[in-house]
């Protein structure tokens, strides 16, 4: 065990400026938790502290330099290295707050229940935001033992999902398990994503099997002091990284303008063909989508999902913008502020 059976490779390496004096203090993140951050190196666990200054916020998965080795008595962290790929929302409640989800993932399972639970908008969302963190995703269907026609559920996952690997699974049953398991290499890692109830920790335990706790090289931190609205990760017995995150109840993914036109193509393709160059797609004559949605060819659940991401790249962009107008203002202020001070002097 060491740090490359974490993960650790020429992305990493790259990044190293001393190998010597960095290597035996660089370690991934298990878990984190107020201002305390779980970390392991290969050969042992230990936990750094989190410093204000730090160049970015490190999230489940990251690889970190510490200030000392892992035995150390206190450690602190000094860097979060750059990240292969980063899932992210807006922080549910505070519209204008990023969140990191985990980083650092191969694979990234949306997990949703072929029940009540399904929903095509939501399932689009997270396609999306998985796209830009440049993670591969999969859509998990949980629950076949309770679906009568998983096919269905299949299909609709299909017409919205192209080239995506979708995989139906029961946890009783033990069906899927051989097709999510051609996933797992060595130091590949994994993120389970979805609403809450839809069996993400069933799925986890599944992958990394029932005796994880014994089987595991990592030695995880005492479960029953944590709660489970934590993120963390966990080792299969293979040898890959799995992360379990809390259910989801909102999601509004970070994603740029061209992922949203590469995802709905098929919207935007039609809209050069309204016979209004400024068409609002509501009520004109002519207008192409309009006329898709009728005709069938659009979904109108599509075309609401949408509308509504749009909207929230305009909002989320807003507030960027008024964020760093603020910032800038402040750092106006506290240079005016400190020029009166010299001038005093
Ligand atoms: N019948 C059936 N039940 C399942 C399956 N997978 C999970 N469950 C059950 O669904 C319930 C929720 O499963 P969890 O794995 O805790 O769901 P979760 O997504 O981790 O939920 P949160 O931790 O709240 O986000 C449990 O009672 C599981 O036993 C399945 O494939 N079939
Ligand atoms: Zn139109």
């Amino acid at each position: 065990m060491n740090l490359h059976s974490l993960g650790f490779g020429q992305f990493f390496m790259s990044q190293i400026e001393d190998y010597e004096q960095e290597i035996d203090k660089i370690a991934r993140v298990l878990a984190v938790h107020k201002g305390v951050l779980e970390v392991h190196n290969g050969e042992i666990s230990a936990q750094a502290r989190l410093p204000e200054s730090i160049n970015m916020q490190p999230t489940v998965g990251d690889f970190v330099l510490l200030d000392g080795l892992l035995d150390s008595d206190s450690l602190a962290v000094k860097q979060v290295y750059e990240r292969k790929s980063l899932l992210q929302r807006m922080a549910a409640g505070n519209r204008s707050q990023v969140q990191p989800i985990a980083a650092n993932v191969d694979y990234a399972l949306i997990v949703t229940s072929m029940n009540d639970e399904f929903n095509l908008s939501r399932l689009e969302r997270y396609l999306l935001a998985i796209q830009e963190s440049g993670a591969t995703p999969v859509v998990v269907l949980s629950k076949q033992d309770l679906c009568d026609n998983p096919d269905d559920y299949i299909e609709q996952v299909e017409r919205i999902a192209r080239g995506v690997q979708i995989i139906p699974i029961s946890a009783p049953k033990k069906l899927g398990l051989d097709k999510l398991l051609s996933l797992l290499s060595p130091g590949a890692t994994l993120v389970a994503i979805g609403s809450s109830g839809v069996g993400k920790s069933t799925l986890v335990n599944y992958i990394c099997g029932e005796d994880m706790q014994k089987t595991q090289a990592i030695s995880f931190f005492d479960k029953g002091s944590h709660t489970t609205t934590s993120r963390q990760m966990l080792q299969a017995a293979n040898g890959s990284l799995v992360i379990d995150t809390p259910g989801m109840r909102e999601f509004q993914p970070i994603v740029q303008a061209e992922t949203i036109s590469e995802a709905f193509d098929d919207i935007e393709s039609k809209m050069p063909h309204c016979r209004y160059r400024n068409c609002s797609h509501t009520v004109e004559d002519g207008c192409a989508i309009l006329k898709a949605i009728e005709a069938g060819d659009i979904d109108d659940r599509r075309w609401k999902n949408y509308q509504k991401m749009q909207r929230e790249q305009d909002r989320r962009n807003q507030a960027f913008k008024q964020n760093s107008k603020l910032r800038w203002k402040k750092v106006h202020l506290d240079m005016r502020q400190r020029k009166k001070m010299e001038d005093r002097s």
